[in-house]
Order: structure tokens, then C-alpha cells, then sequence
């Protein structure tokens, strides 16, 4: 029997990308598509809910699921550690899984874990990411997590050295990482992470050219580990093994 999928924001940008990947996998359908017309109740017998909308609804669907004890993939943006926490308790209440996958591009998940990797060797850590213009959301996801990783790979360190963040042109600081959020055309999503130290620096770039083709493998992972998962699960690095510790 497959899975019967109810996709959130199908019609947007990841949207279309997640219905077309669904379309081709084995044991898995779309039963029911979301828009911003829809009413949340039309997740109503689904198995899944994928949910590819904007930060703000996202955590509507998250309550929407949990109370109808429907697993959640979530691929919005939006979902920082302090947000998630927010809905831990509701989720572990209804028994059901929800997984947030911040960026289903292995290249960047591979990209966030060497920063993780690098962080405890260099005090100064920034990150400078660039998106569409079009993108309603800043800093992105998938900062928010890098700069997550950074600092929890740094605990024994502590938090970086970022002389002047009280002055806007420093960034938002999360974790203790400033973020820089580029938005302009021209660019679909672009992350530096740069490390700075005595003589040196290291920077960790990752470029997304084409999203179809970069976000189809992640999401293909992240299905069937959604529809099986319990609890609260953040990041690609849980479903494939990377092979290094900092993940
Ligand atoms: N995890 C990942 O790898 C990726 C995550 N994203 C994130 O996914 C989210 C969507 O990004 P895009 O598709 O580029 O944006 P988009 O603007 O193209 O799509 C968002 C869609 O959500 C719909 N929507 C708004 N309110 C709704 C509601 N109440 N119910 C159902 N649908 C509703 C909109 O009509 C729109 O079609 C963003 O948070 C973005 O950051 C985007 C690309 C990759
Ligand atoms: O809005 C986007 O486009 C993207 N959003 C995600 C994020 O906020 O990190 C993932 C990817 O960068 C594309």
C-alpha cells in the first residue's frame, strides 16, 4: 500500500520539486495538495504531511498533524533550535515523528558538517548567504543550522570572536555566528562560511545551480525516514552517515 502524502505549498517552488519527486517514487503518492486557499483539515487520512509552505504557517501544520497523529516532513525555513523547541512537548505528546530537514542538498549538508568540523580550530566564524530576492525569509535555514552546528562544535571553546555586533552592518548573530543575508536575483542559494585564524582562513562555499536537480536526492532520502521516524529529528547528517564525529 503506499504512502499517501498531503503536500503543504505544493504549488511553490520546493512544492513542485517535492510532488515531482513523489510522482516518480515507488510507494508513495500525493493524495492531497495544499495551497494557501486550502483548509489545514485536508490532511485528514493522509500518512504524510511534507510541508514546503512559509515559516509562518509551518507551525500551524505542525499542530495540525500532531493533533490528527500524522508524521511531518518539514522542508520550510523558519525553524531555528529555540522555534523547535516550541513544539518538542506537542510533538512527543501526539507520538509522532516530525523531521525538519533545513537544506535536502547533500552538498550543503556536507558543507554546514565541515564547518561544524573546522570550528573548534578557528576563533573567528561568519557566515555570508545569498538568496533569491524573492526569498521572504533572513538569515536563511540553513544558516541558522550551520551556525547552530558551529557553536555546539565549539563548546568546549566557547562562543566566536566577533568584535562590534552591536553595529547592524555585523550581521545577526545566532549562536554566537554572525549571519550576512545577501538578497538579490541572479542567485538561487549560496552559503560561505568563512573561518578565520592566526595567518590563515578557510572557506567552506556551497552553491546550489540547480534546485531540482540538487534538492531530488535528499528529498528522496527524507520520505520514507519521515513516514517511519518518532520524535523530533533535524538534518540530512541523521539519515545519511557522513562519517565525521562533528555531525
Ligand atoms: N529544505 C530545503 O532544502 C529548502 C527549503 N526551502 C524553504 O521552503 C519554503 C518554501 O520555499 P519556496 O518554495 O521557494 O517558496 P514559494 O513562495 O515558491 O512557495 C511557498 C508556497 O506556500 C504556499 N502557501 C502559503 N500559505 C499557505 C497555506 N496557508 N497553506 C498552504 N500553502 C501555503 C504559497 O502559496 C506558495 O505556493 C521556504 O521556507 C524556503 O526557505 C526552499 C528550498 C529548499
Ligand atoms: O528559500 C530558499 O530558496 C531556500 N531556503 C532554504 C533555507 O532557508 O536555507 C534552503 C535553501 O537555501 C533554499
Amino acid at each position: 500500500m503506499s504512502t499517501r502524502v498531503a503536500l503543504v505549498g505544493a504549488t511553490g517552488k520546493l512544492g513542485t520539486i517535492i510532488r515531482a519527486v513523489i510522482d516518480e517514487l515507488d510507494g508513495f503518492e500525493v493524495a492531497e495538495v495544499l495551497t494557501s486557499q486550502s483548509d489545514l483539515s485536508s490532511i485528514d487520512g493522509c500518512d504524510l504531511v511534507v510541508d514546503a509552505s512559509t515559516p509562518a504557517v509551518s507551525m500551524m501544520v505542525i499542530r495540525a498533524a500532531a493533533e490528527r497523529g500524522i508524521n511531518v516532513l518539514v522542508g520550510t525555513s523558519g525553524w531555528s533550535a529555540e522555534r523547535i523547541a516550541q513544539v518538542r512537548s506537542t510533538v512527543d505528546a501526539a507520538g509522532i515523528g516530525v523531521v525538519f530537514i533545513p537544506n535536502f542538498s547533500l552538498g550543503s549538508v556536507i558543507g554546514s558538517a565541515l564547518a561544524a568540523l573546522a570550528a573548534p580550530f578557528f576563533d573567528s566564524i561568519e557566515i555570508v548567504e545569498a538568496h533569491q530576492h524573492t526569498k521572504i525569509d533572513s538569515p536563511s535555514g540553513t544558516a541558522v543550522r550551520t551556525a547552530e552546528l558551529v557553536a555546539a562544535a565549539r563548546d568546549a571553546q566557547g562562543p566566536v570572536n566577533a568584535p562590534h555586533v552591536d553595529q547592524r552592518a555585523r550581521g545577526q548573530q545566532i549562536a554566537s555566528v554572525p549571519i550576512h543575508s545577501l538578497r538579490r536575483p541572479g542567485v538561487i542559494a549560496k552559503q560561505d562560511v568563512i573561518l578565520s585564524g592566526a595567518g590563515e582562513s578557510l572557506t567552506i562555499t556551497h552553491d546550489t545551480v540547480q534546485p531540482a536537480a540538487a534538492y531530488a536526492p535528499g528529498i528522496r532520502l527524507a520520505l520514507p525516514f519521515a513516514r517511519d521516524a518518532r520524535g523530533v529529528v533535524v538534518g540530512l547528517e541523521n539519515i545519511i552517515d557522513l562519517g565525521l564525529s562533528a555531525s
